[in-house]
C-alpha cells in the first residue's frame, strides 16, 4: 500500500472526537461462565473534555478503561467493537513503525468506488445494516444509494472492517490514515503499539498510587525514568524537569522531595506524584480510575481541583471513573452511566442532574449523601449489580427497578434519544421515547436491537 505524506498540521480538529469507543465488548472466559464485563458500549471523548464514567461496583468501568489501554489479561479478551484514538502525532508515529499494519484511505479512494464495493458486499450476503452501521435502518434503505449521497464512505467501510472487497485481507491492520485525519484502533493494536500509545497518547492513573510507584526507588528517579522514556532527556535536564513536574502538581518543597521515597509521601502527595509521572509523557488523554476514592474528603477535593487546573493548562482530555455522583457533578462535562456492562444513560452533566431519565441514574442521584437531609439513613438502590453472563434479551436493571413492567423481562432496551437533540442525551430504558405508545416503543427497541445485535457477539 502506498504511503502518502501526512501532515498533522492540516488536520481538522473540530469534527472528530479524540477517542471514539464503538460497540466495545470485553469478556472474561472463566471455567464456569463467560462474563460480559463490557457488553457493547459506545461513547466519545473530545479534546480538552472531561468525560465521567459512573456506576456501582462491578458495572464494568475499570474493564472499559483497561480495554482502551490494552491492559486486559487472560482469561479476558476484547472480543468486539473498536476504540479509535485520533491523535495525529500518535497516528503518524505508529504508521511509521508499522507500515504493514497501516491502511491508507486516500489510496483506497483512488483505487475503488464505494458504491461498487457495497454492491459486492451485498452480493456476498452482508446485511445492509452492517454496511450502514445502523445510521439508517428500515427496509427502504439502499446502501448503494447512501454511498452516492456520501453517507456511507470508504472510511466507514474500513471502520466496520468490511475490507476484503478492497483487497485488504490483513485483519490486523490498526492504523488508519486519511487525508485530513486518521486513527489508531486500540482493539487491534499489538503490544508493541500499545507501548507507544501508552507512552505518548494515553496515560492512566489508578485508585491506589502505590500500584504505579515502586517502593525501592525515589519518587524523583521514577519520574526521571518516565521523562527519559518519553521525552528522551536525561541527567541534570531530567532532574530539573522532574522538579518542575512536581511543582506543577503543587508538591511543596519539590527540590527536596524529589529525592524522597514513596513511603515518605502522604496518600494525597503520592497521588500527586503519580499524576506528575503520567504528565511526563505529555498525554492527550488521561484516564483516571477512581483516583481519589482512597483519600479523605479534603484531599480528594484538592486532587480534583488539581486535575481541573492541569486540564485547563494542557487542553488535556480526561476520562474520569468513579462510583460517586457527587464527584461527577464537580468534574465532568459529559457523563456515561454504566450498569452491568452496559451504558444505560449518557448526557452532558447539567442535563443529567437536571433531568435524569433512566431509573438507575435516578437511583444513583437519590443516594448522593446529603440529598435527603431529613432522613437519617442514606438511600441506596436495593440489591446488587448482576454478573452479566449471558447475551441480554431483557433489561439487566429490571429486578431492581421501581418502574419495571412486564416487557422489561423480554425486550432488551437500546439507547434512544431522550432529549430534544439527536444523540446528546440518550437512555436505554423501555420508558422511552416518551412520545411513543408502549407498543411503538417496544417495536423501536426491538428493531434497534436487531441492528446493534448484528455487532454484538
Ligand atoms: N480478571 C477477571 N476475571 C474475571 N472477571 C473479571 C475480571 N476482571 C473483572 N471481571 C468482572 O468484570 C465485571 C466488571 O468489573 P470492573 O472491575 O470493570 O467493575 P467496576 O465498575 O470497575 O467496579 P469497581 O467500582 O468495584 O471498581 C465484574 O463482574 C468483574 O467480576
Ligand atoms: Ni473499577
Amino acid at each position: 500500500m502506498s504511503m502518502n505524506s501526512y501532515s498533522p498540521a492540516s488536520v481538522d480538529r473540530t469534527d472528530e472526537a479524540l477517542l471514539t469507543v464503538e460497540n466495545l465488548q470485553t469478556s472474561f472466559f472463566t471455567d464456569k461462565e463467560t462474563i460480559r464485563a463490557v457488553d457493547s458500549i459506545s461513547f466519545e471523548i473530545d479534546r480538552g473534555e472531561t468525560v465521567g464514567i459512573v456506576g456501582e461496583s462491578g458495572s464494568g468501568k475499570s474493564v472499559t478503561a483497561r480495554s482502551i489501554m490494552g491492559l486486559i489479561d487472560a482469561p479476558g479478551r476484547v472480543v468486539g467493537g473498536s476504540v479509535r484514538f485520533n491523535d495525529p502525532g500518535t497516528v503518524e508515529r505508529l504508521a511509521q513503525q508499522h507500515p504493514d499494519r497501516t491502511i491508507d484511505i486516500d489510496a483506497l479512494r483512488t483505487e475503488h468506488d464505494v458504491a461498487d464495493c457495497i454492491e459486492r458486499l451485498l452480493e456476498q450476503g452482508v446485511a445492509p445494516s452492517r454496511i450502514t452501521g445502523g445510521e439508517r435502518s428500515g427496509s427502504d434503505v439502499d446502501p448503494v444509494e447512501l454511498a452516492r449521497e456520501d453517507i456511507v464512505t470508504m472510511r466507514g467501510l474500513v471502520e466496520r472492517r468490511l475490507t476484503d472487497v478492497l483487497g485488504i485481507t490483513d485483519e490486523d491492520a490498526f492504523v488508519v490514515r486519511d487525508t485530513d485525519s486518521g486513527y489508531v484502533d486500540a482493539t487491534h493494536a499489538t503490544e508493541d503499539a500499545f507501548r507507544t500509545l501508552r507512552g505518548r497518547g494515553i496515560s492512566m492513573i489508578f485508585q491506589d498510587p502505590l500500584t504505579s510507584l515502586n517502593p525501592v526507588y525515589t519518587v524523583g528517579n521514577q519520574i526521571k525514568e518516565a521523562i527519559r522514556l518519553h521525552q528522551g532527556s536525561q541527567g541534570e535536564q531530567a532532574h530539573e524537569e522532574a522538579i518542575r513536574l512536581l511543582e506543577s502538581v503543587s508538591i511543596p518543597d519539590a527540590h527536596r522531595r524529589v529525592d524522597e521515597y514513596p513511603h515518605e509521601f502522604s496518600g494525597g502527595m503520592r497521588q500527586r506524584a503519580v499524576i506528575a509521572m503520567a504528565l511526563a509523557c505529555k498525554p492527550e488523554l488521561l484516564i483516571c480510575d477512581e483516583p481519589t476514592t482512597a483519600l479523605d474528603v479534603t484531599i480528594q477535593a484538592q486532587i480534583l481541583e488539581l486535575l481541573m487546573e492541569i486540564q485547563e493548562e494542557r487542553d488535556l482530555a480526561i476520562m474520569f471513573i468513579t462510583h460517586d455522583m457527587g464527584v461527577i457533578a464537580e468534574i465532568a462535562d459529559q457523563v456515561n452511566v454504566m450498569y452491568a456492562g452496559e451504558l444505560v444513560e449518557k448526557a452532558p452533566v447539567k442535563k443529567l442532574f437536571a433531568a435524569p431519565k433512566h431509573p438507575y441514574t435516578r437511583g444513583l442521584l437519590e443516594s448522593i449523601p446529603g440529598r435527603h437531609p431529613e432522613e437519617d439513613r442514606l438511600r441506596t438502590i436495593e440489591g446488587d449489580v448482576p454478573t452479566p453472563n449471558e447475551r441480554p434479551t431483557y433489561c439487566r436493571f429490571a429486578p431492581r427497578c421501581p418502574e419495571a413492567f412486564d416487557a422489561c423481562e423480554v425486550v432488551h432496551p437500546e439507547n434512544v434519544n431522550v432529549g430534544d437533540e439527536e444523540r446528546i442525551h440518550t437512555a436505554a430504558c423501555l420508558l422511552y421515547p416518551e412520545e411513543l405508545s408502549t407498543e411503538e416503543t417496544l417495536e423501536r427497541h426491538r428493531s434497534l436491537g436487531e441492528i446493534d445485535g448484528g455487532d454484538r457477539r
